[in-house]
This record gives structure tokens, sequence and C-alpha cells, in this order.
């Protein structure tokens, strides 16, 4: 409680009368009632209650820079605000710095868009050190659909550590070289929890006990399930029951998003909703599952080009952008592809070993 009467809007001659009177830090008048301060301070009762007011206001607004918090709090709110980069910066703009720490984001698109790929450049990404803007944390990565591939997290993972280090050659500073030594592709790899979830059971029992495994690996800043789709897309008769644990998955990974304050990223396919003029591409899972995320990323195609799309308010278009993904990862797209017929191959290039899907409609309900 140590900021000054003298720094809040009050009226100078008020202000004047409250400091003579011996009320100069917020905390001379945090006990004090509206007639005791008019009467200490000479001045009405009305303006009594309304210096009270705006003193409270302004506290409880977060204006104040009053002594609320110890300085671990203090560390972790400016952790909590922080974000992993996607190194796509159009991307990481749209989404204020990138995939926030605190919140679950959504991906969705339809196959071959870039889901996986995205959610491998997450898993290294979170693992950037501090001292390159980063958030020096460790993922766990469930995998529902086999699609993780090592060999394509190594190839993220050692373009993500020649980045740093290129960066680290040009400034030559001490904190990152220091960090170049942990920040190696070994330690990315050993700091990537897999797990693979066959069934829906599975998944259920898994996002059960990830509270306590990340209590246990307090390093863990993100928490991704590449797809929440399809487990509950396959072998699934009753809808409502359905609906009532996708609820509750919800519910489960909002809350372990704000406990830990870590990111929880999902992937969700896409599916075709028969309207009775139109049929339109939409998220899967159903429109109750739309408020599971607070930010959605759509990935689609627009002939051989790749974009997301972030919904960032319900009242706003979508802003979207470009992107690609090359052989180092998830990217910024630089120019003209000039070798479309490349793109096209990159485009039906499929993952051998991710599962068959039964079908892409659903009913929603
Ligand atoms: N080493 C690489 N170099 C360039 N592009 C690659 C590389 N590896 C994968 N890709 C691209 O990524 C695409 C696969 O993306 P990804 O597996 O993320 O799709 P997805 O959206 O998860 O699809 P699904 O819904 O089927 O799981 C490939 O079709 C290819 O275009």
């Amino acid at each position: 409680m140590q900021r000054e009467v003298g720094s809040f809007p009050l009226a100078p001659s008020v202000r004047a009368k409250l400091i003579a009177a011996g009320f100069s830090t917020l905390q001379d008048v945090a006990d004090v009632t509206a007639t005791e301060l008019a009467r200490e301070a000479g001045i009405s009762e009305d303006s009594a209650v309304k210096v009270l007011q705006i003193l409270r206001r302004e506290t409880q607004s977060g204006t104040s820079v009053t002594l609320k918090h110890t300085a671990l709090e203090l560390l972790e709110q400016e952790q909590a605000q922080a974000s992993i980069i996607t190194f796509c910066s159009a991307l990481d703009e749209v989404l204020g710095g990138g995939v926030p720490l605190t919140q679950v984001t959504e991906i969705c698109g339809p196959p071959g868009v870039g889901k996986t790929q995205l959610c491998m450049q997450l898993a290294v990404d979170v693992q950037i050190p501090e001292c390159f803007g980063g958030v020096d944390g460790e993922t766990v990565y469930i995998d529902t659909e086999n699609g993780f591939l090592v060999e394509r997290l190594v190839d993220i993972a050692n373009a993500c550590v020649l980045h740093c280090s290129l960066i680290t050659q040009a400034h030559q500073q001490d904190d990152q070289k220091i960090a170049m030594q942990r920040f190696t592709l070994n330690n990315i790899l050993s700091q990537t929890h897999y797990f693979s979830c066959q069934n829906c059971a599975e998944l259920l029992a898994q996002i059960l006990v990830l509270s306590d495994f990340i209590a246990q690996n307090t390093k863990i800043k993100l928490v991704i399930i590449d797809s929440i789709a399809f487990p509950f897309r396959h072998s699934f008769d009753d809808l409502s029951l359905r609906t009532r644990l996708l609820n509750m998955v919800a519910q489960q990974l909002i809350n372990i998003a704000s406990q830990h304050k870590i990111a929880v990223v999902l992937t969700n396919q896409m599916t075709t909703r028969i309207g009775s003029s139109e049929s339109l591409l939409v998220p899967a899972l159903g429109e109750s599952w739309g408020h599971a995320a607070t930010n959605r990323i759509i990935l689609h195609w627009e002939g051989v080009q790749r974009f997301a799309a972030l919904n960032k308010a319900s009242n706003q278009k979508d802003v979207t952008v470009q992107f690609q993904i090359t052989h180092k990862g998830f990217r910024d797209v630089q120019a003209v592809e000039p070798n479309s017929a490349k793109t096209n191959s990159a485009k039906s290039e499929i993952n051998p070993r991710k599962r068959p899907r039964e079908h892409d409609q659903e009913h929603q309900p």
C-alpha cells in the first residue's frame, strides 16, 4: 500500500487537504470511513466518498502500483502472460505474441493442412530459453492418431537449435552462450513427454492424471492433444454421452491451463454441416465443444497455399495469415512458391503411420 495519494486523479484542492491532514499514501486511507476522512481532512462528506471511490476503483482495476503481491507472485503473473512462438511471425502477431500460456487453443483443419506439424513446432518452441524470448518449458504430447513422427521432431528441433545458435553468434551475449549448452537436440527430445492413447478410455484416463504429472514436472508449459477429435468421432454411437464427456474434458483442460499456467493445444478435424440451403465445412465435435477453447485457429487450403484464420472475437471477421511448411517446420511465407508442382506433391504427402478415419461427416448436435 505504498502508492501516494497525490498520484491519484483527485481535485488539486482536495489532494492538498488530504496530504496536509497526513493522508499521504494509500495505506493512510486504507481503514478510514468517509465521515472520518471528511472530518480530519476538512472536506465535505460527498468529497470524501468520491475520494474513497476513486482510490478503491483504481486499486481494484489494477492501475495502482500498490504492494499487493509477493515478488514470486509477480513473476508468476508475468510468466502466465507469456506465449509460445509458432515461428510464423504473421500468426504470432494475430495471436498477440504466439500461443498463450494459461489458455486452451484449438487448431482445426482438413487432413494434411499442417495441424500436427504446428503441434510438433510448438513442442520444440516451448523449450526455447528465456534469453531468446522463449518460455524455457517442457511438453506433454498426447497422440491419439499415431501422427507423431520423432524423425520430423528431430528436423524441427535441429532447425530451432541452429536458429538460436546463429543469434548467439551474432549477439555474443554470455547468457545466450550458457543457454545454448543446454538447448540441444537431445535435451529437446528428452523434454518432450510422449503419450499414445489408442481410444477414448485411454485418453480420458490420461487427462485425469495430467494434473498430477504436471505438478511433478513443473517445467511443463505445454500440453498437446493431437487430436481430440479422433477418439470421439470413432466408435461413438451415444451422442449425448459424447457431449457430456466432451464437456468434462473441456472443463478439465481449462482448469489445467489456468491452474498450472500452461498452454493447452488441441487439434480438431473438420466436418461437413449440411444446412437447408448449403453445406459448410466446420470444426468437428459439435457446437457446444466450440466454447471449449479460448482461441480457435482454422488452417485451410486456398489452392496449394496454406492459410491460418483466427477468430479474434465473435463480432469480428476472422484474421487470416499465410503460412508454409518447410523441411525446417512451420514458417512464414517469404515469397510466392516458385515450384507449385513441388508444393502440390507436399499437399498429397501422407504420414503412413496415421490411423485411418472412418468418416468425415457427422451429425452436429
Ligand atoms: N519434411 C517436410 N517438409 C515439407 N513439408 C512437410 C514435411 N513433413 C510434412 N510436411 C507437410 O505436412 C503435411 C502433413 O501435415 P500434418 O501431418 O500436420 O497434417 P494434419 O493437418 O495433421 O493432417 P491430419 O488431419 O491428417 O492429421 C504433409 O502433407 C506435407 O505437406
